[in-house]
């Protein structure tokens, strides 16, 4: 048995799908997924798709669905079809296709190969203790498999809760190419048969989100290795209601520094906390698009060269780690390829109220370079606007180092309004006897705070004259 014939050589054009449950905040390995899905369809002149598996209305909410809305359009990503614009298969929420479901159940069911299952979680799990016990891989025991009519029927009288089991083949082996990982072969065998409808009368994940693929035309099923064991199953609901296979491509879960798979359940680093702290969407789409995928372009690429460089066949089987420091790297690209306009817009609210655009453009061409989030933008806005009341220890101990005498000969040197600041520093170097660091540090620190930071001239060209020799001043005193 072989998805092979159906699933390649497909004249049709790509159709992808991200379909996430909205029971948490979007984590970057579930934005990772949606980016590759959304760039394999835009690559391929096709259709992406968006559909809500909110089935599990215990863990689902409305505002969940929102906020995942918000956060992929944040991400840059744009959908064809979707719960919130509608499409040619609406309804693109789960909760809303339950007669469609019912419509298909129905069909398994007329065709034999449903079954009501009365187990209980207990016993279920007393099963798969046993079968562990035993050396076995854990699968459903087939307990109510052979119930007889009469039996089925009398449990039903006496309102026990039941699930409804999908009947797999014995014997059988299900294969299909998966497009990052090649053949993948499974023994039905070691499937067990699977619940498809709940006790509670809501429907599994493994039947409706595949049947709503093949309803909704997808031709490529892009999703996270955790559901690679899931596939067989699904081909054989698909194979068994005579509905298309799509393709699969299972790319490697991404790991959270810690090494466990990231998972909203746990509430691992969500989109919108990184947004929060001032992340940009372009540096997002930079780094995810390299955890599993390789890029021929190794430079920052905007929306446009980011879908030209995509390659499925380039997508990756090792697992990705989400490293910050390259998601940092991806931003400083990104800071750096934003216009002024923009650069001044993503800032705007940690500007001192009140400055002139003179000095807004000065104060953007002085920090540019040393700013990664906006909070950065604060700090030096702080300094170049501000008082200086906090040294960094480094800052502190090289103005100690440098010692009274060197900010006695600084405040003379740099003496009145209007001192050209690369002269003055000649000559500070001259009357101190220093020259490179030991000149530069003790004065970055004695005016900024810090050892480190935009380069120093342009920068007290926006400090007003009394605000540099106060600091200095200050800096004579620490110095003692
Ligand atoms: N760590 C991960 N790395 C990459 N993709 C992931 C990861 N976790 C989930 N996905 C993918 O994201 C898509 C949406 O999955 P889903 O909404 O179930 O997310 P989830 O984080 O697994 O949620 P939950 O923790 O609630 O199960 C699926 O294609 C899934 O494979």
């Amino acid at each position: 048995m072989s998805s092979d014939s159906m699933a390649s050589d497909s004249p049709d054009p790509l159709v992808t799908r991200f379909a996430p449950s909205p029971s948490g905040y979007l984590h970057l390995g579930n934005a990772r997924t949606a980016l590759l899905s959304y760039l394999a369809a835009r690559k391929a002149g096709g259709r992406f798709i968006l559909r809500v598996e909110d089935t599990d209305e215990a863990r689902s909410s409305e505002d969940f669905m929102m906020a995942l809305f918000a956060d992929l359009k944040w991400l840059g990503l744009d959908w064809d079809e979707g719960p919130d614009i509608g499409g040619p298969h609406a309804s693109y929420r789960q909760q809303e296709r339950r007669a469609i479901y019912d419509e298909y159940l129905s069909r398994l069911d007329a065709a034999g190969l449903t079954y009501p299952c009365f187990c209980t979680p207990a016993e279920l799990s007393i099963s798969r203790k046993r079968q562990l016990a035993a050396g076995q891989p854990p699968r459903y025991a087939g307990t109510c498999r052979n119930l007889t009519t009469e039996e089925r029927a009398e449990r039903l009288v006496r309102g026990l809760p039941a699930a409804l089991r999908f009947r797999v083949p014995d014997g059988q082996v299900v294969s299909f190419v998966d497009v990052v990982h090649g053949e993948q072969r499974f023994n039905t065998n070691d499937i067990g048969d699977f619940i498809i409808r709940r006790t509670d009368g809501s429907t599994a994940f493994f039947f409706s989100n595949a049947v709503d693929d093949a309803l909704m035309g997808v031709t490529l099923v892009l999703r996270g290795d955790d559901h690679m064991t899931n596939t067989p199953r699904q081909i054989l609901i698909l194979q068994a209601l005579n509905l298309r296979i799509p393709q699969y491509a299972h790319v490697a879960l991404l790991l959270g520094m810690d090494g466990a798979p990231l998972s909203k359940r746990h509430g691992d680093t969500s989109l919108r906390d990184l947004r929060e702290h001032g992340y940009l969407p372009g540096a997002l789409r930079n780094h995810l698009v390299r955890l599993g995928h390789s890029c021929v372009t190794d430079g920052w690429l905007d929306d446009a060269a980011l879908i030209a460089d995509f390659d499925l066949n380039r997508l990756g089987r090792a697992a990705a780690k989400f490293d910050e420091a390259q998601l940092r790297h991806w931003q400083k690209e990104t800071v750096a390829h934003l216009s002024t306009d923009e650069f001044v817009k993503w800032i705007a609210a940690e500007l001192p109220p009140g400055l002139d655009p003179q000095q807004r453009a000065q104060f953007v061409t002085v920090v540019r370079a040393n700013i990664e989030l906006p909070s950065d933008a604060r700090a030096w806005a702080k300094v170049i606007f501000g008082k200086l009341d906090e040294f960094e220890p480094t800052a502190l101990a090289a103005i100690r180092e440098a010692g009274e005498g060197f900010f006695t000969e600084a405040l003379q040197v740099i003496g009145h309004p209007g001192t050209e600041f690369k002269q003055a520093v000649k000559a500070l170097g001259q009357a101190a006897g220093k020259k490179g660091p030991a000149l530069f540090m003790p004065l970055r620190a004695a005016l900024t705070g810090f050892t480190h930071g935009p380069e120093l001239a342009p920068m007290l060209a926006l400090l007003p004259f009394a605000e540099v020799q106060a600091r200095l001043e200050h800096a004579r005193r620490l110095a003692v």
